[in-house]
């Protein structure tokens, strides 16, 4: 497996690596000059055709069963229903015209663009640079991760979506629009799979024996390889691997059912979140803050897995994830305080709360996880924030739908989208439950459009292949949740 040299951004075909620096978060960005030109009017005013958005499923949602709690013939059974959705309204997100009129709306004046043109590389190299990033992987298994094919109008199947058979046991959530994926790289899973438990056993002590068999069903290393097919090597995936299994270790044990609880969770979460943003302080207090890192999983996990990363990320990449990683925090933080005072939050209150306590800081990691860099202020722009934003929550609305009954079984009351709607809109529960399935189906096309919006509006190379790389991401965290049937199990509404 061709795995090893140096980590860090790079758009290998357009950028020589640069010389490494002394310290690890003073890495220069490497931003290639990747200005629009004219050259590349041409190129997306042919790249842009109309974009079909699939209309909400026609079965089974809340709306065709609305008021049929109890009348079983109204809900269509899961073996009558499509995996996914067959595409319906069409919504013109983008037509080769508008691209055209945007893009030149966002031209250079005539002597920027004069300049643009005379250090642009010429049609052949420009047009194929920018093909290669939209094409994506080629090979079999691999249609699903171009942004030029997933932004091709889609004309009104008459079949479902074509899926890769998937055993009864993997069914992916009757009604749900997603996108299935490519096999996973069975080589790369095994290779990150082994990797991470030696990093787990032997680097950090993440967990006592007993835990063991739970660490391997959590599977991480699928879950990694299918969300980031761009990795250019296996020790790129594992910074999301760590930082994955961090995540988890410090959700399980501060948290949830691995000795978490809401009291006290404050003070917990800060001083694990020094393990990700240092605590600068006077020399009397820095070898107890130090000594505290090694403390307990979360914290040596947090502090190993964030060493990695900042290796490997350029500085602004590494506060792109402190900053998600405080959202998340922040998150915790709500959930904890709503169950302490057993507050069941109004619907909207829920979704903004599972906005935070989310998983945003592992889509927007894929820059670096692909050895490129996202430039910040791209990173910063508000459409791209919302683009992230509608990302994050239709993967977390995911889990609430594949973790439900697993979360119905844990003690106490676990809220999640489902849970929320039924208590909120006295719904029973199955109708709580098509409902979420409706709410994540609109936030799934609500991130779509504004990806292909943003594509247009923005179509520079690192913005597209960031935009493929949180698609990638989506999907992946779809087929990671529907395949991992250790830990889910859906329920028995259909
Ligand atoms: C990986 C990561 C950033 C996780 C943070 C938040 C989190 C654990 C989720 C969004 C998953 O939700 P949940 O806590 O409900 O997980 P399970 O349902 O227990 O798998
Ligand atoms: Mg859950």
């Amino acid at each position: 497996m061709p795995d090893s040299g140096p980590l860090g951004p790079s758009l290998p075909e357009q950028q020589p690596t640069p010389p490494p620096l002394p310290a690890p978060d003073a890495r220069t960005p490497v931003v290639p000059d990747l200005s629009v030109t004219p050259t590349a009017l041409h190129f997306l005013a042919g790249l842009h055709p109309p974009v079909t958005v699939p209309a909400p499923p026609s079965a089974p949602t809340a709306a065709a069963v609305r008021n049929a709690c109890d009348t079983a013939a109204a809900v269509p059974h899961a073996q009558d229903m499509p995996d996914a959705v067959p595409a319906g309204r069409d919504l013109q997100v983008m037509s080769a015209a508008a691209a055209a009129a945007s893009a030149v709306r966002n031209m250079p004046d005539t002597a920027e663009a004069d300049s643009a043109v005379r250090n642009m590389p010429d049609t052949a190299e420009l047009d194929s640079a920018l093909q290669r990033v939209l094409r994506g992987p080629t090979g079999p298994g691999t249609a699903s991760l171009s942004v030029a094919r997933r932004y091709k109008p889609t004309l009104p199947d008459p079949a479902p979506r074509a899926a890769p058979a998937q055993p009864a046991a993997a069914q992916a959530v009757p009604g749900l629009y997603y996108h299935p994926v490519p096999e996973p790289d069975p080589a790369r899973v095994e290779e990150v799979s082994r990797r991470i438990k030696r990093w787990a056993e032997d680097e950090v002590q993440l967990y006592p024996e007993e835990w063991e068999g739970q660490f391997d069903g959590f599977s991480v290393g699928r879950y990694m390889v299918a969300c980031h097919p761009d990795a250019p090597t296996v020790d790129h995936l594992m910074l999301a691997t760590r930082l994955m299994v961090a995540e988890n270790a410090l959700d399980d044990c501060y948290c949830e059912d691995h000795g978490g609880s809401p009291v006290g969770l404050g003070g917990r979460l800060l001083l694990a979140h020094t393990a990700l943003d240092p605590f600068h302080t006077t020399a009397e207090y820095m070898p107890a803050w130090q000594e505290s890192l090694t403390s307990d999983a979360p914290r040596r996990a947090y502090d190993s897995a964030m060493g990695y990363f900042v290796d490997a990320a350029t500085p602004s990449q590494a506060d792109r994830y402190r900053h998600d990683m405080a959202r998340l925090h922040m998150g915790y933080l709500a959930e904890a305080a709503w169950a302490q005072t057993g507050h069941v939050p109004e619907v909207w209150e829920y979704l903004a709360m599972r906005q935070f306590n989310n998983f945003r800081p592992c889509p927007t990691i894929t820059d670096t996880v692909g050895g490129y860099e996202l430039p910040a202020d791209l990173h910063a722009r508000p459409d791209m924030q919302r683009v992230i934003a509608l990302a994050g929550n239709a993967t977390t609305i995911v889990n609430d739908l594949y973790s439900y009954t697993k979360e119905l079984n844990s003690p106490g009351r676990h809220l999640n989208l489902p849970v929320v709607i039924a208590e909120r809109e006295q719904l029973c529960e199955r109708d709580a439950y098509l409902k979420a399935i409706d709410v994540h189906n609109e936030l799934q096309h609500a991130f779509e459009a504004a990806a292909a919006e943003l594509a247009e509006a923005c179509p520079l190379p690192p913005v597209l292949r960031f935009l493929k790389g949180v698609a990638a991401w989506v999907d992946g965290n779809h087929d990671w949740h529907r395949t991992n049937t250790y830990r889910y199990t859906l329920p028995d509404f259909w």
